[in-house]
């Protein structure tokens, strides 16, 4: 069974412009999908709908063959991470950010795993007792997707997380997801415009609200 199947989706924008003009598509468990094409062709507004922050016009979207508006959002989100390209980080040090996850799951933070992050993502323990407005661009992306990660997504949206970053810290972010995928299995769908950094194995390629290809990566 595919992990994710998109039904014929459309979407409507608020002004009745047709946004995605009935798209199909299956992701399976484990896939490293690029999500492509050029601006306004509908990239984010599918992540949107896969997260439930939007719902289709018409059409069907199944996680794990259930219908996602059988799932409570709340739960869906834990398990369809969604990261952004502009960071988001509340608390007033890092460390709060980072033990958020485990405060949902009423757990105990699990300090050393926190710290095995830290380090795969290139980052020193000091940055936990910082102030998020303190950090680097690069830095804040990386604590917002190892924050992402704690909270053991099954699927991760990741919507441009390395368009801001310089060479050095985009290789750092794909470390952190390629071991995280290698060692948890888990499913990415990436927007990008840095195809050569990411290197999928599948790719879906949108052009005004259709899809245009799906299939493999061409490298
Ligand atoms: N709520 C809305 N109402 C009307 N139109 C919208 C709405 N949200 C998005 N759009 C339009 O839908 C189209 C697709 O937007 P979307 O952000 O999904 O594209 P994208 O492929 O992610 O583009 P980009 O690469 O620039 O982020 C755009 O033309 C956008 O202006």
């Amino acid at each position: 069974m595919s992990i994710i199947n998109v039904d014929n989706v459309k979407l409507n924008g608020s002004d009745g412009k047709a946004i995605l003009k009935g798209i199909s598509f299956a992701v399976e468990e484990g896939d490293f999908l690029g999500v492509l094409g050029p601006s306004g062709a509908g990239k984010s507004s599918l992540f949107k709908l896969l997260n439930r922050l939007l719902t289709p016009t018409s059409g069907e979207i199944y996680y794990r063959g259930k219908n996602i508006k059988e799932y409570d959002p709340i739960k869906l989100r834990r398990e369809i991470g969604y990261v952004l390209q502009k960071p988001y980080l509340f608390g007033q040090k890092v460390l709060e950010d980072l033990t958020y996850p485990f405060r949902l799951r009423q757990e105990k933070p699990d300090m050393e795993l926190i710290y095995k992050y830290l380090i795969h993502a290139n980052l020193k323990e000091e940055i936990l007792f910082q102030k998020p407005t303190s950090l680097s661009g690069g830095e804040a992306q990386r604590i917002s997707l190892i924050r992402s990660l704690l909270v053991r997504p099954k699927v991760l949206l990741l919507d441009e997380i390395t368009s801001a970053l310089d060479s050095e810290n985009t290789r750092a972010i794909l470390n952190l997801i390629r071991k995280e995928k290698e060692e948890k299995g888990l499913t990415i769908l990436a927007i990008t415009h840095n195809l050569e950094a990411f290197n999928f194995q599948k790719v879906l390629y949108l052009s005004e609200g259709q899809v245009e290809y799906f299939g493999e990566g061409k490298n």
